[in-house]
């Protein structure tokens, strides 16, 4: 045994091999051996770590039980159900278990490696989900439940931290540390199981027992929490959980907006007579799934950090043409690698982070603006193809529609790299005049005060632009003699806008329309929510009747008017509504 027996828990976080016996048909010994690699989580009881077999390669996620905490014979009783039940389980929605071995100090139970982490996680850096995602996540956990429930095996810890997320974003129910497998079908548990906030009512009050029904409690409770943001009946005590559990006292926060599906689904499933809530199918037959929209297989990676898309969001929405998911459509979009040390932030880190997968960038699909067009206009050349917020941390990242990739970070400087992605520009704002300073480098060869500007401004780029090779033949040189970038930006509640140094102003609202506005020219670029882009000359624009453009115009000069007047401060709620 080559991972010497540890005295502490430091001493066994450190890397090793890991050498499992194999006794052969004929009683020979054969040895395989893992590397134990990265930490990936504990739970109650376990410890569980990245391992690589040294013979295939093949890694996988090992579940380190130590023999001391088996010492009582609940504790070991309870780890053999689960390795009886796991192993036995078979499905895409179900964590594969690979096998179990066992050394004189642990028990290690290898299992299909999840490498997003869960929703858990998930939800602590998104605060709430979609609807198109809420319901992709439940079409899947729900398929993994038919077939937990047709092998009579009722789960019994459903909750977000028992979903994981592969790479591809396929969800995956793991730790059957409560689950039981029911003798017939008829049989009523008893033992009082669960975690607080998913009981169901029949277990906390024990005297009928209780059965499948628990599990499809627990996912109303899910459902709602990957809505709101926050589980249904949490309080700060558990016995008051329990006790608004038992009173079924729970709310719909008006501050949420929340389709009448997604409440009625919720308010069906969250019965407290377990006889009245839905079956599976029932539940998948329920008009929160069947809004007319079509629904992803899967959701791309870039969703573990933000929303998805409005392209993206675009393909699934009623009519839209072939929305279909395929394989290279679901990896439309990247994300940085969401690292365990990252998740206790509210934003992703970008240092360090490597891409989750190689991708094709998003197809933004641009209808060509026709200038003979009665009322059109010529469309602004740049503006703000894709962004990330990361002003928790470090600033906002963008990528224009001319190639070039910018960074405005928290301290008002700005960088905005070429297309090419060798030539960038560095503006600080400097003097009485508070002028921007403009100083021209390569990414070969600049100050080394600007190193850590620089790092951030490539991860922000990889970021943005996944696998997208830029057009051969595009060079920096014409782009930064007079590069557009982003010379002031803000948040509000219905949008984010942004302020370009060719003097466009652009605002990209929640509901995915965008008012592009060019003061200049005097022209006006309105993408509506199926992403149909026009652009019409100011005044025609204003007279528009086109209600939903005027709106969103008007909104627009009111935070122009707001932002020019108030301190360059990115991130402020301007007076507006
Ligand atoms: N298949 C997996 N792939 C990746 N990480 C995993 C996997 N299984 C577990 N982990 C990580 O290890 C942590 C502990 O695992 P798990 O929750 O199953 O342990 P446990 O002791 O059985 O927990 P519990 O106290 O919930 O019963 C998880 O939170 C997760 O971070």
């Amino acid at each position: 045994m080559a991972l010497k027996s540890s005295r502490n828990q430091e001493e066994s976080d450190t890397a090793g091999v890991v050498e499992e016996k194999v006794v052969k048909v004929n009683g020979d010994i054969a040895i395989r051996r893992y590397n134990k690699g990265r930490f990936l989580g504990k739970g109650g009881f376990a410890r569980c770590y990245e391992f690589t077999s040294l013979e295939t390669r093949k890694i996988a996620a090992a579940k380190v039980v130590p023999k001391a905490s088996l010492a009582k014979a609940r504790a070991k009783q309870k780890l053999m159900s689960e390795i009886k039940i796991h192993r036995s389980l078979h499905h895409p929605n179900i964590v594969s278990f690979e096998h179990f071995f066992e050394d004189n100090e642990n028990v290690y139970i290898l299992l299909e490696l999840c490498t997003n982490q869960t929703m858990n996680e998930l939800l602590r850096r998104r605060k709430r989900l979609t609807e198109l995602e809420v319901q992709c996540y439940l079409m899947q956990i729900i398929s993994g439940m038919k077939y937990l429930h047709s092998h009579r095996v009722i789960h019994r810890d459903l909750k977000l931290g028992n979903f994981f997320l592969s790479d591809k974003m396929e969800v995956k129910i793991g730790d059957f540390g409560l689950a039981t497998k029911l003798e017939h079908d008829g049989e009523r548990k008893r033992t009082i199981c669960g975690t607080p906030n998913y009981i169901a009512p029949e277990v906390l009050d024990g005297k009928q027992g209780h059965s499948y029904e628990v599990d499809v409690w627990s996912l109303g409770v899910v459902a709602y929490t990957l809505l709101v943001g926050k589980p249904p009946f949490e309080t700060s005590d558990v016995k008051t959980t329990y006790r608004r559990i038992r009173m079924n006292a729970y709310s719909f926060p008006d501050h949420v907006p929340l389709s009448e599906q997604s409440k009625s689904l919720i308010t069906r499933i969250l019965v407290n007579d377990p006889s009245k809530r839905p079956s599976l199918d029932e539940m998948l037959d329920h008009e929160f799934f069947h809004q007319g929209n079509s629904i992803p297989k899967l959701l791309p990676p870039s969703t573990l950090a933000c929303p998805p898309s409005s392209s993206f969001l675009r393909q699934f929405q009623p009519g839209a043409t072939n929305p279909q998911v395929s394989s290279t459509q679901r990896l439309t979009e990247t994300a940085p690698n969401i690292s365990k040390q990252s998740s206790r932030t509210s934003r992703p880190e970008l240092v360090n982070t490597e891409r989750i997968s190689r991708v094709k960038e998003e197809t933004k699909q641009l209808p060509t603006i026709a200038n003979s067009s009665q009322g059109m206009a010529n469309a602004p050349e740049v503006w703000v193809k894709k962004w990330v917020d990361y002003s928790s941390k470090y600033g906002l990242g963008y990528l224009l529609s001319n190639g070039s990739t910018g960074v405005f970070f928290n301290d008002a400087t700005k960088v905005i790299l070429g297309p090419a992605g060798h030539r960038f520009n560095y503006m600080e704002r400097k003097g009485p005049e508070k002028q921007d300073m403009v100083t021209s480098h390569t990414l070969t060869e600049y100050p080394k005060e600007l190193q850590k500007k620089v790092t951030l401004l490539q991860h922000f780029r990889s970021y943005l632009e996944g696998d997208i090779k830029q057009e051969t033949g595009v060079e920096d040189e014409n782009t930064m003699a007079n590069p557009v970038y982003v010379k002031k930006w803000m948040r509000t509640r219905h949008a984010i806008m942004f302020r370009l140094s060719n003097k466009i102003v652009q605002v990209n609202f929640q509901d995915h329309t965008e008012i592009i506005l060019s003061s200049e020219t005097r022209v006006v670029t309105y993408v509506n929510k199926k992403g149909e882009r026009t652009t019409y000359p100011l005044a025609t624009a204003q007279e528009s009747t086109n209600h939903e453009m005027t709106k969103r115009l008007k909104y627009t000069k009111d935070i122009l008017t707001h932002m020019l007047n108030a301190p360059n401060k990115p991130g402020e709620e301007p007076p507006l509504d």
